[in-house]
């Protein structure tokens, strides 16, 4: 990958709070197009690490280029080219969803259409609404309409779904997925490893401040999984099971010794959570047995 095609590119960045560590030597490389995903427990750096990006924190080390350029010395234009998803965006509750988009619109040099925004994230039948009418997973739905509406390459967002019901929550996947087909590079933070799981083309898996692992969502599970648990039942009715790197040398073995059919015969993997909580460090076991 040329550094050309890379959206964002971090290279040992560190962040200290007094005596927190809140990062300690963090590399990411994003690429242009792709959806991120930023994973990790509770106070692993995630927000930090998005608010950098964004240039509203400072670093205490480490070079970090979005968009070609230093976000602690980005300007109006670069900012411009990036959509934020504010967490408590304070839009006057008394303008309706299109007087917003449409104010907001004003903000930038070349906005999208805001009608069509607000269709974009599914709020066509609120266009008309006050937004203190909103219900939490439709105001979160205007906040990612404020986040796009100056048409940016890269969007980010820290923990977007956090407090939506099931549906919601795949509505919301399905509005990153319209933005990702349309080009827009997107990081996101999440704790759901499932979100992380169904949106990110590459993640990042942040625990401590560093990253513990970074890829394809399959191919983490692949290289941190470690080994299949093949499980079957003896004659006399004992459950057992054994962890193999070669689980189908195991079943063929079993299938010599009873001579056909294997009683209760099932192979397991781990899970991306067993990866990741072993990974974050919450989890000691072997992920084989994690998952049982
Ligand atoms: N403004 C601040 N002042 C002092 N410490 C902070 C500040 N912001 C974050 N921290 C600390 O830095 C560490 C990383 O915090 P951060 O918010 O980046 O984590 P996170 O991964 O986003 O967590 P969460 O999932 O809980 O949102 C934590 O230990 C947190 O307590």
């Amino acid at each position: 990958m040329g550094m050309a095609d890379e959206a964002v590119r971090v290279r040992g960045l560190c962040k200290r709070y007094g005596a927190v560590t809140a990062l300690d030597g963090v590399d990411l490389g994003i690429r242009q197009g792709e959806v991120f995903g930023i994973l990790g427990p509770n106070g692993a750096g995630k927000s930090t690490t998005v608010e950098i990006l964004q240039g509203h924190r400072s670093r205490d080390a480490g070079e970090v280029t979005v968009l070609g350029r230093d976000p602690a010395s980005g300007g109006r234009r670069w900012r411009s080219r990036i959509g934020i998803v504010w967490q408590d965006e304070s839009a006057p509750a008394e303008l309706t969803v299109r007087e917003t988009v449409r104010h907001f619109a004003r903000y930038y040099p070349r906005s999208r259409d805001p009608e069509e925004v607000v269709g974009l994230v599914g709020l066509e039948d609120k266009a008309g609404s006050r937004i203190k009418a909103l219900s939490g997973g439709q105001r979160r739905r205007l906040d990612v309409a404020l986040g796009v509406i100056g048409d940016p390459e890269l969007l980010l967002l820290d923990e977007p779904t956090t407090g939506f019901d099931p549906a919601a929550r795949r509505q919301f996947w399905e509005l990153i997925r319209r933005l990702a087909d349309e080009g827009t590079t997107i990081v996101l933070t999440t704790h759901y490893l499932d979100e992380a799981e169904a949106l990110s083309d590459r993640l990042a898996v942040i625990a401590t401040g560093k990253v513990v692992a970074e890829g394809a969502p399959a191919g983490l599970r692949e290289r941190h999984g470690g080994r299949a648990t093949v499980h079957w039942s003896e004659p006399g009715g004992g459950a057992r099971h054994e962890e193999t790197e070669t689980p189908t040398g195991t079943v063929a073995e079993l299938m010599r010794r009873f001579d056909g059919e294997i009683p209760g015969l099932r192979i397991s993997r781990p899970t991306l959570e067993d990866v990741y909580l072993r990974l974050t460090g919450q989890l000691d076991e072997q992920p084989g047995e994690a998952a049982r």
